[in-house]
């Protein structure tokens, strides 16, 4: 079994919506209700604890959490200044947590159960594991002025995504030394691989998106419209 952390306590910057992104409706309900819905319905999710703002709890508790069908605890925990504080205020809140836990982007709702089940499993044999997706395209590393710098070989080159899971004890212990080292990742499998400890990726998918710009809500629209087609055909 595994503990979920799912951190949603980001301002949505990119998203230049008066709304925080995580809180905008995704068909019929918010993105952040999407997202605890796969969670909460896991099997080997044993409990939930869910980071926002502090400000957003009761929205949470009136507009979020009645949509999502779950007989597991979701426990509301105030998130920090960047997304790896909220990560660790996640951990931290955690009563007691499970061997492994589970940590997820509250602004990824496209996860799949099959894609939690393997970063779980994978992670409870080797003590890390992400989703993640082989770059497709060509990359370009670019100058101030928008010129090329240069190619970048992409072969062996793979795009993080969550959920990102870890032996509990694991990522305590790799939190406790970015935070004593002044390390700051940009995701948290980061803050593992820095302590010499492989991390497995397991492939995701590219619809697997992270919801951060307009042009992704438009995209999140479209992917929510073939999935509702998908599951209507007979
Ligand atoms: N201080 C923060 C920052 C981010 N997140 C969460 O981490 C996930 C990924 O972060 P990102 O997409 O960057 O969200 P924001 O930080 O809100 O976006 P922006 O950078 O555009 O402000 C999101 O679910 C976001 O809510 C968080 O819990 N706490
Ligand atoms: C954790 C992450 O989603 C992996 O791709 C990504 O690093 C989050 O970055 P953000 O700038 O906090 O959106």
């Amino acid at each position: 079994m595994a503990s979920a952390v799912i951190v949603a306590a980001g301002r949505g910057v990119r998203m230049c919506s008066p709304v925080a992104k995580q809180f905008l409706a995704l068909g019929d309900m918010p993105v952040l209700a999407r997202t605890l819905q796969v969670f909460a319905a896991h099997p080997q999710v044993a409990d939930i604890c869910l980071v926002v703002p502090e400000a957003d709890f009761a929205f949470c508790r009136k507009s979020v959490l009645p949509l999502v069908e779950n007989q597991k605890p979701i426990k509301l925990t105030a998130g920090g200044r960047k997304r790896q504080d909220s990560v660790q205020c996640g951990l931290a809140s955690l009563d007691r947590p499970e061997k492994i836990v589970v940590i997820h982007d509250g602004v990824r709702p496209f996860v799949t159960a099959k894609l939690i089940s393997g970063c779980i499993d994978m992670a409870a044999e080797t003590g890390a594991c992400i989703a993640g997706i082989p770059a497709a395209e060509t990359l370009k590393r670019v100058d101030a002025g928008n010129v090329i710098a240069q190619t970048v070989n992409r072969d062996g080159i793979w795009l993080a995504q969550t959920p990102q899971a870890f032996d509990f004890r694991l990522i305590q212990k790799a939190f406790e030394k970015a935070a004593a080292d002044g390390f700051l990742g940009t995701d948290d499998a980061s803050l593992v691989e820095r302590m010499g400890v492989g991390v497995r990726i397991i492939e995701g998918s590219r619809g697997n998106i992270k919801i951060t710009t307009p042009a992704d809500l438009e995209m999140a629209a479209r992917l929510l419209e073939n999935q509702s087609t998908a599951e209507a055909k007979p």
